[in-house]
């Protein structure tokens, strides 16, 4: 089992007074953790010692004989034989490296049911989440949390009362200069400050921007978090009018206003639809409408090949893009945590359902824009109600929004779309996408340009249409299958819908008008 916690402390202390004697802590912060590990046991007086591979047991609080033990299974035999009289907690480091051994892993079990009749108890700090199957059934698993603000600003408070530290922050400045280090481990935060010290000699308000810089660069280290530019505008997607209705309408939902009016921090949406709809498209238009940074996830990336490694990189990755907020985390392909080919289905259950808890659970304003493109892999529990604002669907462009697709690209490459039949092209281009659209033009482009660098028309574009099979005529049935699926109700269609006559050789649909 594994716990989100918001104090540490209480926690420990409710877990070694419920007689749990085997706890996993992930961190990487071992220091500071070992710094709350003492004060929950002077506070509790408990005796707590240290065992590690180099130094042997160490005491931590209180007085009396050390055991000694160089290697890990004579520690594990010390711990069991040791008389403890007081209450007391081993504090055993980096213990990871060691419980692959089959005979340590046995001697935590049985040491963690036989502890149960004694005061002692065992408590593994370590940096992976990577927790042997056996022991995951005998321990609690605690994920050990960031430093919280009031915890950044002890450090930076320590930092700014060290003698010839210039400090020029205002009471808002400095407020501000720890929200921005919300994210960080102490000593990341440490170290963006004391660079920022460093740089040009003092702390100012001009410093915020440094430190949001510097978090931003640990996060492009993240492997599965990619920050986008976000250059594109509603003017760079054709149709989708009802999406784009219900995104203006939101424009300034992340501003204060908003808050003080009383108004709820959009959730998010979810873009589901045939590929080359322009599902990332409007994840990047989100970001250039609301000016809001846009981060995507990569799911396979989060995938690990050891037990529990992924959902740790989930956790981390998707607590690392909070700490961004306000902004648009960005899941793209969200079907990919379910269906990751040759992994045991266990650990793909167990990624989605982080992400789903996250997203049930996040209390940081940032919106969720998570696109798939194949409903049949999606889990029920990841559509119900609730989850998302609105789920749109992103189907064939109609007439209109085809004729307004090949004018956005038309514009793009610097062309007058009126200089084209733009009528005689969206009628041809019945059941192409916006990618299919856009290659046609391209591939128009090359027609020109290899005939004497002359002016592409109407007419090259035509005929590269005719050469591109649209993915609705050769997936046919993945397409109607989708389609059918937005009949069903489960989705807002994306675009005001024109049903024209030659359309309805696709399945004919019924939509709802409804905008939001
Ligand atoms: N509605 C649109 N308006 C303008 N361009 C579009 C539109 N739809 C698609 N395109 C063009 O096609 C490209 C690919 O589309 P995009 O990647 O957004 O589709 P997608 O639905 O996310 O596809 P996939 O599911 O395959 O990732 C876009 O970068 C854009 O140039």
């Amino acid at each position: 089992m594994v716990k989100h916690i918001q104090r540490f402390e209480e926690q420990l202390d409710i877990y070694l007074r419920a007689r749990f004697t085997l706890l996993i802590l992930i961190t990487q912060e071992e220091e500071r953790a070992l710094q709350k590990i003492r004060e929950v046991c002077e506070r509790t007086r408990r005796h707590c010692l240290t065992w590690d591979i180099a130094d042997g047991f160490q005491r931590l609080v209180g007085q009396g004989p050390l055991p000694v033990a160089r290697d890990p299974l004579t520690a594990l035999e010390q711990i069991d034989h040791t008389e403890a009289p007081t209450s007391t907690l081993f504090v055993l480091k980096d213990f990871h490296e060691t419980w692959a051994n089959p005979q340590i892993k046995r001697k935590l079990r049985n040491l963690a049911q036989r502890l149960k009749f004694t005061k002692k108890s065992i408590l593994i700090t370590t940096v992976t989440s990577r927790i042997p199957e056996e022991l995951r059934d005998e321990s609690v698993i605690i994920d050990f949390a960031l430093p919280s603000a009031e915890e950044l600003e002890e450090v930076l408070n320590r930092l700014t009362a060290t003698p010839g530290v210039k400090v020029n922050l205002t009471p808002l400045g400095r407020e501000k200069l720890v929200q921005a280090a919300i994210g960080l481990t102490a000593s990341q935060a440490q170290r963006v400050f004391a660079k920022a010290i460093v740089e040009d000699g003092s702390l100012d308000d001009r410093d915020i921007d440094l430190v949001t810089e510097e978090k931003k660069q640990i996060i492009r280290e993240s492997e599965a978090l990619e920050f986008y530019p976000v250059t594109e505008t509603p003017e760079d997607v054709g149709g989708l009018g009802v999406l784009k209705e219900w995104l203006r309408l939101r424009e300034k939902a992340f501003t204060q206003e908003a808050r003080q009016y009383g108004l709820p921090a959009p959730k998010g949406i979810g873009l589901i639809g045939i590929p080359g709809t322009g599902k990332s498209l409007t994840a990047k238009m989100i970001g250039g409408l609301w000016r809001l940074p846009l981060i995507r996830l990569d799911i396979g990336a989060l995938f690990g090949s050891l037990v529990g490694e992924s959902e740790e990189r989930t956790r981390r990755a998707l607590r690392l893009a909070e700490t961004i907020a306000p902004c648009i985390i960005w899941i793209d392909e969200v079907e990919k945590a379910l269906a990751h080919g040759g992994l045991d289905s266990g650990t793909s259950t167990r990624v989605f359902a982080t992400i789903l808890t996250w997203m049930q659970e996040k209390t940081a304003p940032c919106f969720v824009v998570a696109t798939a493109n194949d409903i049949s892999a999606l889990p029920p529990e990841l559509l119900r109600r609730g989850r998302f604002d609105e789920i749109f669907f992103l189907d064939l462009p109609t007439f209109s929004e085809r004729r307004e697709i090949f004018a956005v690209h038309l514009r793009k490459r610097n062309r007058i779309p009126e200089d084209y039949d733009l009528d005689r092209l969206a009628a041809a281009s019945e059941g192409y996408v916006g990618a299919e659209i856009e290659q046609a033009i391209i591939d128009a482009m090359y027609i020109g340009f290899n005939d004497n660098q002359r002016e592409f028309t109407t007419e090259d574009i035509l005929l590269a249409l005719s050469r591109q099979v649209p993915l609705s005529r050769s997936q046919r049935e993945t397409i109607e299958t989708l389609r059918n699926w937005l009949r069903e109700g489960r989705a807002q269609s994306a675009s005001f819908r024109e049903v024209t006559e030659a359309e309805t050789q696709f399945v004919p649909i019924q939509l709802d008008f409804k905008k939001s």
